[in-house]
């Protein structure tokens, strides 16, 4: 049976007929249009028309459809968990789709040419894809900082952590995929069925379609790991042995880097890792140098194993070169060293310091301009504005951990070895959110002065089409192609500002 859906406010939706089912799972309440409207950067707002609470993915089916067939399509965003910057799951005068509404669940399985995998909803938290899958005593291999993002909302960026150098991103870590693209197909895609759907949707922004499951990549869960940080006066050096600890064969699980200053101090909202003596040690240190650069390092274990695994670490320590007595070790749980960011995430919520604005800078930075980098930006800019107390990241991935069928981007550079840089301010109100956002615009025209071809992650400084067609570089016209070939009206993730 048809309705017509008739809304308060939109005239162009008062003449959609949409089946019934699909008419009463749409609401126009303030409390949905509200958190619709806005996201974790808290830096931008923009009014969808309604918000749309899909029980099935085949509502969401009818719901794009609809759209498609229209004489008047609308836009319609999906949205994971909400943990955008500025507007990439928002959709002005559209739909946007609550994925977390749907309840598509996390199913273990094995077989013999895949191995162990888990297929999961779009709509699911990574969070509880750790729950499950350690069920099993499985886990996927890849993973982001922090958990509580959608398996949707990630793999359409790419998914980064210290894990990736190891086993690519979350995106080199699927199987295959159930989409509906703009035209409101249902369809499964891997590499080898519907290839190019499959490589297009993975980074691919939300612009071919919305996941509604993912097939990915399982491995034994170990149950412990140890968790080491090494402190570095010099920044050449420290990259030199970020750079050496990934290219060693059955070495570390894990690799990360940050920028500790004055005001970045060493235990930040990303976790609080070292003593009230161990920090204070290192911030005394960051004090007098004015910067000093922190490795982060994992390495997994077994409780029960009989391996040694101390010997194992200092034989892997041994050839670094960290400031004599900087090195800060702890073993925990392989559950809270993933789930780390969460316990400092709830501690600020308690201070009412989380839901704040967040200019965040997000690059891929190539080899051959990081130290330039670590100069004009982390010391000319960041240490000498001080603006912000971050966390700021770096540390390296190799490019061969990477599909280049995919859509994400990263920097065109023959090297193996780039940079993911993160600044991941939080302003205490809008009008230093503000004063940051400039900061990063400066970051970006001083990166593009002195000739570092940087690429953003999670791009949201773009406003011009030219600098999207710079961004994608060679993969520009299949991305053209591909977006006319499943989403030819231009419906799907309009917040990412590209059609
Ligand atoms: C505290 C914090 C820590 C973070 N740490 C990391 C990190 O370590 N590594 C990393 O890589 N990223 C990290 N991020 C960034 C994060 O991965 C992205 O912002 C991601 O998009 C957020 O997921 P979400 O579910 O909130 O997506 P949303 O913000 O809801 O959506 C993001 C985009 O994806 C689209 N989308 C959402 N769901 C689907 C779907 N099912 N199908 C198709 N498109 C969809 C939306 O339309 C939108 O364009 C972090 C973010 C936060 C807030």
């Amino acid at each position: 049976m048809l309705t017509k859906f008739t809304p308060w406010r939109n005239t162009s939706f008062s003449s959609l007929p949409l089946p019934l089912e699909i008419a009463t799972k749409l609401y126009v309440d303030s409390t949905s249009i509200k958190t619709a409207s806005s996201d974790f950067g808290k830096l931008f707002q923009e009014t969808p028309f309604a918000v749309f609470y899909p029980s099935t993915v085949s509502d969401i089916v009818h719901l794009v459809k609809s759209s498609y067939t229209s004489s008047s399509p609308f836009k319609i965003a999906a949205r994971g968990h909400g943990h955008s910057i500025d507007g990439q799951a928002m959709a002005k005068d559209g739909v946007v789709v609550e994925m977390t509404s749907l309840s598509g669940g996390i199913k273990v399985s094995w077989s013999d040419y895949l191995g162990f995998y888990a297929d999961v909803g779009g709509e699911q938290l990574w969070i509880d894809v750790l729950r499950t899958t350690l069920d099993h005593g499985l886990a996927p291999v890849s993973w982001t900082d922090y958990l509580y993002l959608t398996i949707g909302g990630t793999l359409s960026n790419a998914g980064i952590s210290g894990q990736t150098f190891l086993h690519g991103p979350q995106i080199s870590n699927v199987h295959e995929l159930d989409v509906i693209t703009g035209k409101g197909d249902f369809m499964t895609c891997s590499k080898n069925m519907n290839s190019e759907l499959f490589y297009g949707v993975l980074g691919g922004l939300g612009q071919f379609g919305i996941i509604t499951r993912a097939r990915i990549v399982l491995d034994k869960a170990p149950t412990r790991v140890k968790w080491v940080r090494m402190i570095y006066e010099d920044f050449d050096i420290f990259t030199k042995d970020q750079e050496h600890l990934i290219s060693i064969n059955h070495g570390l699980n894990y690799v990360e880097g940050s920028i500790i200053m004055k005001k970045s101090p060493a235990n930040n909202w990303r976790s609080s890792f070292f003593s009230i003596l161990d920090e204070e040690k290192v911030n005394s240190l960051a004090s007098t140098c004015g910067v000093v650069y922190c490795l982060e390092v994992v390495k997994y274990y077994d409780e029960f194993s009989v391996q040694p695994i101390n010997e194992e670490l200092d034989d892997i320590f041994k050839d670094l070169s960290f400031k004599t007595g900087f090195i800060f070790k702890k073993d925990v749980s392989y559950v809270d060293f993933l789930n780390r960011v969460r316990i400092e995430e709830l501690k600020l919520q308690c201070k009412g310091l989380w839901d704040v604005p967040h200019p965040w800078l997000n690059l891929f930075v190539p080899k051959s301009g990081i130290l330039e980098f670590n100069q004009h930006v982390f010391v000319d800019i960041i240490q000498k504005e001080a603006k912000s107390s971050g966390p700021f990241l770096v540390y390296p991935m190799k490019r061969t951990r990477w599909d280049d069928r995919m859509s994400a981007t990263i920097p065109d550079e023959d090297e193996d070895v780039f940079y993911t840089i993160g600044l991941l301010h939080s302003a205490r109100n809008t009008e230093d959110g503000k004063i940051i956002d400039d900061q990063n615009k400066k970051i970006l025209n001083v990166c593009a002065e002195i000739g570092i071809e940087i690429k953003q992650y999670l791009p949201r400084y773009y406003t011009t089409k030219e600098e999207w067609i710079k961004h994608f570089g060679a993969k520009w016209s299949l991305f053209e192609e591909r977006k006319a070939k499943y989403d030819p009206k231009l419906i799907l993730s309009p917040g990412q500002r590209i059609f």
